[in-house]
């Protein structure tokens, strides 16, 4: 059963009311499940419509072109990440897709060589960005609430967030092309964020239930995927739950937009004092949101 939750409107006018009848929405499924549909997120439609539209021109160009875009240490990896280009970490193979990724360096990771990418391809993309962001807020804020939490209690750790937009192509041939030995054409995995939303022009997303059931996550005209990932999990030691997911062997062209709401770099994240106790002990280590980041990137990326 795929959970639906309405939201009351655009996050970037929620009230401390509004936040709190989200928490008392969604509280339940983030402790259960880890992922549910929002409902009247107030995000234009259009925006969505357009950044697909982007993608579509960009993931036509000539591979040389793309190719100046390149996800490498200097773009802290940004950019794009071609057909081949990412390791899974579940097999021997390379992921069966094309990606693109938009969002803020960190002066801490900047090198004398560092390129800056101003995103040129994708304007309504960056726009996109900017309201996914409000969203994400906007549920981390409830998250809190519900792990009895102040609702600004993530606040403190978002002062340069690192957020991600993640544009990924899946091309029909993709699979033969990479010469992929599995059924599915990314690994499962949870996300190295707080949390994950997520748009799908076509079905292929399919999220690991609780009872580790595999689902088809539906594609939901108006509505937002919402999936809890690693940092949440972490931080509320375990309370709410981090969702696995993976993409199935897609048999037609497939785009999908994934924003990845991430705290800023260098936050460790351990589980926290009032979850944990006697009865129940921290279940998770301590993560650096910085240089661990950084080594699960260059793990699946470096050359
Ligand atoms: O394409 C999708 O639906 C999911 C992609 C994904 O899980 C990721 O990039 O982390
Ligand atoms: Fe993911």
């Amino acid at each position: 059963m795929m959970p639906h939750v309405q939201l009351p409107g655009h996050a970037a006018g929620w009230t401390s009311k509004d936040r709190a009848a989200v928490a008392a929405g969604i509280g339940d499924v983030c402790r259960r499940k880890g992922f549910f549909f929002v409902h009247n997120h107030g995000i234009p439609a259009d925006l969505i419509r357009n950044a697909y539209v982007e993608m579509q021109r960009f993931y036509q160009l000539p591979l040389a072109e793309k190719r100046k875009y390149d996800a490498t240490e200097q773009s802290q990896f940004l950019g794009y990440r071609g057909l081949g280009r990412e390791r899974s970490r579940t097999h021997s193979g390379t992921e069966a897709c094309e990606q693109y990724r938009i969002g803020n360096t960190t002066d801490e990771l900047a090198l004398p060589s560092s390129v800056d990418f101003y995103h040129a391809h994708f304007p309504k993309s960056l726009e996109l960005f900017h309201h996914l962001t409000h969203l994400g807020d906007g549920i981390l804020a409830a998250c809190a609430l519900d792990m009895g939490l102040a609702e600004n209690f993530f606040t403190g750790y978002l002062d340069s967030p690192l957020h991600r937009l993640g544009l990924n192509y899946y091309g029909a041939s993709h699979p033969s092309d990479v010469g992929s030995t599995v059924g599915y054409a990314m690994s499962p995995h949870i996300d190295l964020s707080l949390l994950t939303i997520l748009d799908q022009d076509e079905p292929g997303l399919e999220v690991r239930d609780s009872d580790r059931e595999w689902l088809e996550v539906p594609t939901v005209p108006g509505a937002l995927f919402v999936f809890l990932a690693d940092y949440v999990q972490r931080w509320s030691n375990g309370l709410h739950r981090a969702a696995p997911h993976r993409v199935s062997a897609v048999r037609r062209d497939r785009m999908s937009i994934q924003y990845k709401h991430r705290p800023d770099y260098g936050v460790v994240v351990r589980p926290l004092d009032t979850l944990t106790g006697p009865a129940d002990p921290p279940t998770y280590a301590p993560l650096n949101t910085g240089p661990d980041y950084v080594t699960a990137l260059r793990a699946i990326l470096g050359r």
